[in-house]
């Protein structure tokens, strides 16, 4: 280690509560080793906080004064804080370091619990500390310092068998602390949070036997004792420390979903349920640093709502150099054919996405959200009855090969097919700069929920097909997708059992489970780039598909192209079936560089 001075806590005055064992023992025996004026402070009852006896804290009392150092005993109750304090006071004129410690145990199941025992060990943990913490509060504000630690337990942060009244206690002293520290904060008072783990009368017989021998107290003392020195910067922080190792505690908060329409609707119980896998999403959790940050974004939350884009919901969607390979792989790139390796290796000089990958944060948005499912009546979409009918996709600006974007989406349309409904979704996909990147509009075919008096036909802005021209294709190429073309593009996102589960598939009408709309999708946009942008990437501009029937697995797909201009019309077949599974569709290049 290095040859720092070592921390000294001469002129401080310090209460350690509960001082005649464990614990507070320890850390009176360093503070006071280190400088302190101690007041070991201990009533000397039972660990169940039964009788009294002045014994314990004097004999270490003795101990400190035996090495040299100073010390008064203190035998008060907690919840006599004043008087307490007033020990320190009386022997020393000061308090700077106060270490609410003191606690018993009284464990029983919620049922047995009486209300004596609830009372008790509430009275020592959670009073006796607030009663302490109040009365040493006055003297550490007119001397503008002071140092004050509360300490909880994994039993409060994670609850225990049997600890029904100590976890509230403990967890009642974490909020304590919290509203302590920000009273503190402008005179220089402190207080932080201990989490210990250790072998003590109160956890004797609880915890295994090997880890009891480690647990030893003196491990822990370093760490509490330097949260009490004034070098330490922390306030409001829990610290979690055992057996020679400590960490910072945080508490976080997932990003969160609104759970009702608009701004002008109510929230329902139906809505919640579809939103709840939103709601209970920590993949982008963070910590809150106070309860102004916390209601803060509560307002933005608010403001986007009331902001125009009142029936939006918004996600995020991260990717990088993996995600785009796998995404490539996913609809047949091949290092076998060398235009391919942009698309499979990081280093290349030319790496670059796939367009149609911007596919999928339009995609995941509308398979996370209850968008579908609450645009028709009765709720009457879910996993085993949509099928992607249609898709459009714009790039807008320069691709990223990295980056997260924001994307909004919203139901666009609804449509009373008969056989089935359609609820087109649109949704806009930003950069960390705000700059929109992608449109995406999907249509989803929702078999079984026409026929509730919808209109048939769609609005102005639903992107329309186009019909190939009535020719022998300009140019056609044929990939065979592999028997694991689907369990290897579900990878890049889309989920749905559909394509891999044989049981899932049945239940939704097939034989065996189908190709993703949007592998197929990729297959096509594959053949346009090689046949007419030399697979550069940012030659292509917008993709418009209808998926007019399934693929399998396995399956070869024949992309047959006709050349109008920068529009490259096509269809896609099932080479084996002779089958149309793309119809009505095109890739729009901003220019194309391929003769014909
Ligand atoms: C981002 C979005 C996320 C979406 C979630 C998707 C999650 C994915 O995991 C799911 C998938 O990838 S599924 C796989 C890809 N899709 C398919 O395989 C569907 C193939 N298509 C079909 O089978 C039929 O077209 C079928 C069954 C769709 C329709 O066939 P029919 O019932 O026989 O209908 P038909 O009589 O031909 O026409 C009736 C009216 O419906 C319109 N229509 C037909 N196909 C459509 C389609 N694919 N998309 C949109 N509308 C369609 C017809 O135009 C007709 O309307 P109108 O009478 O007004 O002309």
């Amino acid at each position: 280690m290095s040859s720092a001075a070592k921390l000294r806590f001469d002129g401080r005055v310090a209460i350690v509560t509960g001082a005649g064992a464990g614990l507070g023992r320890e850390y009176a025996l360093l503070l006071a080793s280190r400088g302190a004026k101690v007041v070991v402070n201990d009533l000397g009852g039972s660990h169940v906080g039964e009788g009294a006896s002045q014994r314990a804290a004097d004999v270490v009392v003795e101990e400190i004064r035996k090495n040299g150092g100073e010390a008064v005993a203190d035998y008060n109750s907690v919840i006599d804080g004043a008087k307490v304090v007033d020990t320190a006071i009386k022997a020393f004129g000061r308090v700077d370091i106060l270490i609410n410690n003191a606690g018993i145990l009284r464990d029983r199941s919620i049922i047995k619990t009486t209300e004596q025992d609830w009372n008790l060990v509430l009275d020592v943990h959670l009073k006796g500390s607030f009663k302490c913490t109040q009365a040493a509060f006055p003297h550490m504000k007119a001397q503008n310092y002071g140092r004050i630690i509360m300490t909880a337990s994994n039993s409060g942060i994670y609850g225990n068998f049997g600890q029904a009244n100590y976890s509230a206690a403990k967890m009642g002293l974490v909020g304590l602390a919290n509203t302590v520290a920000i009273e503190g904060q402008k005179n220089n008072i402190h207080c932080n949070v201990i989490i210990p783990t250790a072998a003590s009368r109160m956890t004797e017989g609880i915890l295994p036997d090997i880890l009891f021998q480690e647990l030893k107290p003196s491990l822990i003392a370093p760490v509490v004792v330097y949260l009490c020195h004034e070098s330490c910067e922390d306030n409001g922080s829990y610290i979690e420390s055992a057996a020679g190792w400590a960490t910072k505690v945080h508490t976080v908060r997932g990003k969160g979903a609104v759970v009702r329409p608009s701004i002008d609707e109510p929230s329902t119980l139906e809505y919640v349920q579809s939103a709840w896998n939103k709601v209970t999403d920590m993949s982008q959790a963070t910590h809150i640093n106070s309860i102004s940050e916390a209601s803060g974004s509560l307002l933005q939350v608010l403001e986007n709502l009331k902001a125009g884009d009142k029936d939006a919901i918004e996600d995020s969607f991260s990717f990088g150099n993996k995600e785009l390979i796998l995404y490539a792989l996913g609809i047949g790139a091949s290092t076998k054919n060398p235009k391919d390796i942009r698309f499979l290796y990081e280093n290349d000089g030319d790496f670059s996405p796939i367009p149609s990958f911007f596919v999928l944060p339009g995609l995941l948005l509308t398979m996370s959200s209850p968008l579908v499912s609450t645009a028709l009546p009765n709720s009457n979409a879910d996993l085993s009855n949509i099928l992607h009918g249609e898709q459009y996709l714009e790039i807008v600006d320069d691709l990223p090969t990295s980056g997260t974007l924001v994307t909004k989406g919203k139901v666009f349309d609804v449509m009373d097919k008969g056989s089935g409904a359609v609820v087109v979704t649109s949704c806009e996909s930003f950069d960390e700069n705000g700059r929109l990147l992608v449109k995406n509009q999907s249509a989803i075919f929702v078999v079984g929920a026409g026929k509730f008096g919808g209109k048939k036909d769609p609005i102005a802005g639903v992107v329309p097909l186009a019909a190939a021209p009535k020719r022998a294709p300009d140019a056609t190429i044929e990939y065979k997708t592999s028997e694991d073309q689907a369990a290897l593009y579900r990878l890049s996102g889309d989920l749905n059992p559909l394509h891999i589960d044989s049981n899932f598939a049945r239940l939704s009408g097939f034989k065996t489970p189908i190709l993703h709309g949007l592998c197929s999708l990729g297959y096509s946009v594959r053949a346009v780039l090689s046949k007419y942008a030399d697979n550069n990437s940012e030659l292509f501009k917008a993709v418009k598909v209808r998926f007019s029937g399934p693929v399998l697995p396995g399956q070869t797909l024949r992309i047959e192209m006709w050349k109008e201009g920068a529009r490259i019309h096509l269809r896609t077949l099932v080479v084996e079936t002779g089958k149309e599974v793309i119809s009505g569709a095109y890739v729009d290049l901003k220019s194309s560089n391929a003769k014909l």
